[in-house]
């Protein structure tokens, strides 16, 4: 007999049909009003879930006695109780690598687009301000030749590295949890530590994970840090940056701008005092969202549960987990 599963993120025609050759699917649209709830009634029989952005919480495993694989559509797992899983014997994947370069495109697009006032100008122009020559109120600064720190020198960080060195001139800092010789020798990059970095980098991005070490890791006095014309990337997670400090530092000018993919709350709401600044531009975690890559992250979350469902050990485990 066919094994079950709980899909909640829609699939591809060719992924679905790949899916249904192996198991039975039930799709729940945890997007919809009764979207919980038809996930609570389907849980009882599930022995795999796939999707991303929920919260599996003790309460909603409960009602999963058989499972035996979550497969996340992300590289983040930050929204899983990952001990809690590997207790109840709970496989967990996710699906790295596949996501690298697009966030780091992501990442750049962030850059430029802060630095060179890309969206707040556009605004402008749509509004029919454009009536003659720019003076210097409107100039932004340059990305090319600048210093880049990269706090969490993992994939997406070494992908920014070789963005910054060979495309764009620039030098690279790094602050990590462990030296990267490997990624030093290839993009010139320099480890150090995360205060030398906030002070001397005139771009900082984040690409750690969340977790408890770094969770509020960027907060007023690390904005202190930073110099008056240095602007802030995210494209890790919202908790990693103490977002009322990052407000009271961008409105005081105390840096000049930054560029955000994630955010405490999501969505974002309309009322945030981040949308009122000038000197932000805000994306809606749009990081890994091209059609090809949210494909490749579906086909190898897919790949994830297969195998594991199959007996195998997925090749993208986060956690070890006994089975008996
Ligand atoms: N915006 C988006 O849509 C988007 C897309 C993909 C990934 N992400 C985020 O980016 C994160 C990184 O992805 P990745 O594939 O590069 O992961 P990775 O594991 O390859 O890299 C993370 C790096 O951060 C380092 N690190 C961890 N804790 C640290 C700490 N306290 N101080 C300094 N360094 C620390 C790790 O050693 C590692 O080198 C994901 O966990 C996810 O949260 C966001
Ligand atoms: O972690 C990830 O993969 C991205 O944030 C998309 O959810």
């Amino acid at each position: 007999m066919k094994k079950r599963i709980v899909l909640y993120k829609r699939l591809s025609d060719d992924l679905m049909a790949r899916l249904q050759n192996h198991v039975e699917v039930t799709w729940v649209d945890t997007t919809q009003p009764d979207g919980l709830a038809r996930l609570r009634d389907a849980l009882p029989g599930a022995h795999g879930l796939l999707g991303a952005s929920l919260r599996l919480d003790a309460s909603l495993l409960d009602l999963a006695p058989q499972l035996e694989v979550v497969s996340s559509v992300s590289v983040g797992v930050d929204n899983y109780d990952v001990a809690e899983l590997s207790r109840r014997g709970v496989m967990l994947t996710n699906t790295p690598d596949v996501l690298t370069e697009t966030t780091a495109d992501t990442g750049f697009a962030l850059m430029l687009a802060t630095a060179r006032r890309v969206v707040e100008l556009a605004n402008w122009v749509r509004d029919g301000h454009w009536q003659a020559n720019l003076g210097p109120g409107h100039f932004g600064s340059d990305v090319h030749g600048k210093t880049l720190g990269i706090v969490g020198m993992g994939r997406i960080g070494e992908a920014l590295a070789r963005r910054a060195a060979a495309g764009f001139g620039m030098r690279v800092l790094y602050h990590s949890q462990r030296a990267k010789p490997e990624v030093e020798a290839r993009h010139a990059a320099r480890q150090c530590s995360l205060d030398e970095l906030l002070q001397q980098a005139d771009f900082v991005c984040l690409t750690v994970p969340l977790s408890v070490s770094t969770e509020g890791l960027i907060g007023a006095r690390e904005l202190a840090l930073m110099k008056d014309e240095a602007i802030l990337v995210n494209i890790s997670r919202g908790r990693v940056v103490d977002e009322q400090a990052l407000v009271e530092a961008l409105r005081a000018r105390r840096i000049r701008g930054a560029g955000l993919d994630v955010f405490v709350q999501e969505p974002l709401s309309v009322d945030s005092p981040l949308l009122q600044l000038d000197n932000v531009v805000a994306t809606p975690h749009i990081g890994s969202a091209t059609e090809e890559t949210r494909q490749a992250m579906a086909r190898c979350a897919v790949d994830n549960l297969l195998s594991a469902l199959a007996g195998e050990r997925p090749a993208n485990l986060v956690n070890e987990v006994c089975r008996t």
